[in-house]
């Protein structure tokens, strides 16, 4: 139950409540109009790497119905937009000659959202590396930094302003863990010795677009990451061990490098001889100033130690746990935790959750076009609720974008999984909103105050 303290936080003025999508989970038309291919092109089109066989290529046609997608956030109230850029649809070699088409198409897409009182945060980089850049080693070519730089400049130009609020990387964990160590996702490498170099050349690379964007840009940039806070199973020495090295590699290691301008020692024990010695000088350009940081929080992992490359750490199921579709822990308490826990290590830096949400079963679109999802319902109000207790404990939340907007691609999880507080129907492309986006919009019009 809310204590006083909690039931007397509210959230404050001008809190930005939004939703959250990604470019090649949404657009589709991955090739049209002059883009080039994405590693996730590549990827989705390689058998047996994504579920169903399913691929970007139609995804939720947010390339044709953009304006639809904007009149739909304008009706559900929401006052900001988090989205990302396809690079090689800019870029379609990655560097060099600019695609005005893509360029193009971003610049409506902000311009209607202006229009329409909802503010833009774009996501420069949100996994889908233009296979160009692959070819020539992609992030673990140190020349990434630069090509980044240079990608990040032509948006800066072209769109700071009507932009206020930038973000270098979507979760750079995920990038590195997934696509480097595991190869779960695109590019679909496994190993140890690749990660810490992948790691290492997205921080560079981050580093040289707050750069870039300070050379031009008036307004923030940001980073954000993926937290997911870390318990121990048993009191045991070495669950607690197991514990420290699965936070410092999942929750430590990016916004160290980003704000601290040093990875957590534990890395080095982690990866052995496959972790590397760093320049100085590559330090001091990660560790750049940042407006704001984003968190992006969906579950807690109860850890044990168990034999387990790189971590020698396992997760433990709860068996009294509440899970989702994609099998993670219902745990609004770890969102407070780590709120509390960045805002002591880092300062107080204003933060936005720019991600939380979760998939569930949902039932077919009922009679009237209602769909019932109590349980979506349920996780928002839990962890809305966490917010405002974070917001309590003096943490400087700015804003909360729901994921997802719409239901999408989830990587190689294909259409499988559901996310959106909107219904896609992908066969016809047409939008309803779930119950929770009703009840969204009504804590969108209260400032949370309907919580
Ligand atoms: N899985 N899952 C849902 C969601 C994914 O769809 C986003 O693209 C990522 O930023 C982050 O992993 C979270």
């Amino acid at each position: 139950m809310p204590n006083s303290a909690t039931a007397s936080a509210r959230f404050p003025d001008g809190f930005l409540w939004g939703a959250a999508t990604a470019a090649h989970q949404i657009e589709g038309s991955p090739l049209a109009d002059g883009a080039g291919p994405s590693i996730w092109t590549r990827f989705a089109h390689t058998p047996g790497m994504i579920v169903n066989g399913d691929t970007g290529d139609i995804a939720c046609d947010h390339y044709h119905r953009w304006k639809q997608d904007v009149a739909l956030m304008r009706e559900l109230g929401l006052k900001a937009y988090r989205f990302s850029t396809s690079w090689s649809r800019i870029l379609p070699e990655g560097t060099g000659r600019v695609n005005q088409a893509g360029l193009d198409f971003y610049s409506r897409l902000v311009d209607e959202l202006l229009e329409n009182g909802i503010e833009p945060l774009l996501t420069l980089y949100h996994w889908d590396l233009p296979a160009a850049l692959d070819d020539r080693g992609g992030w673990l070519n140190r020349d990434i930094a630069q090509w980044f730089a240079e990608y990040g400049d032509v948006l800066y130009r072209a769109l700071d302003g009507r932009v206020k609020k930038w973000v270098t990387l979507n979760e750079p964990w995920v990038v590195t863990d997934g696509g480097y160590l595991h190869g779960a996702l695109a590019p679909g490498h496994r190993s140890k010795y690749e990660t810490p170099i992948a790691t290492h050349n997205l921080m560079r690379a981050h580093g040289a677009a707050v750069q870039a964007y300070r050379a031009t840009g008036k307004h923030e940039i940001g980073l954000v990451v993926n937290i997911e806070p870390k318990y121990p199973a048993s009191d045991s020495a070495d669950d607690a061990a197991a514990v420290k090295r699965a936070h410092a590699y999942m929750n430590e290691q990016y916004l160290d490098a980003a704000l601290l301008g040093r990875y957590p020692p534990e890395l080095k024990d982690i990866f052995g001889d496959a972790w590397p010695q760093w320049p100085q000088e590559d330090f001091d350009l990660i560790r750049q100033k940042l407006d704001f940081i984003g968190i992006n929080y969906y579950t807690r992992s109860v850890t044990k130690a168990a034999q387990s490359y790189p971590l020698d750490a396992a997760v433990v199921k709860q068996p009294l746990g509440t899970y989702t579709e994609t099998g993670w822990e219902v745990f609004p308490q770890g969102l407070v935790d780590l709120l509390v826990w960045a805002k002591d290590r880092y300062g107080n830096i204003p933060t936005y959750i720019t991600e939380n949400g979760a998939a569930f079963f949902d039932p077919p679109v009922a009679e009237g076009g209602r769909i019932r999802d109590p349980l979506r319902i349920d996780y928002l109000q839990k962890h809305l609720g966490a917010i405002r207790q974070a917001i309590a404990a003096g943490c400087d939340i700015r804003g909360y974008m729901v994921w997802s907007l719409l239901d999408n691609m989830e990587w190689s999880l294909g259409y499988s999984k559901r996310f959106g507080i909107v219904h896609v129907n992908y066969g016809t492309q047409e939008r309803t909103p779930k119950d929770s986006a009703h009840y969204y919009s009504k804590i969108v019009a209260s400032n949370g105050a309907s919580l």
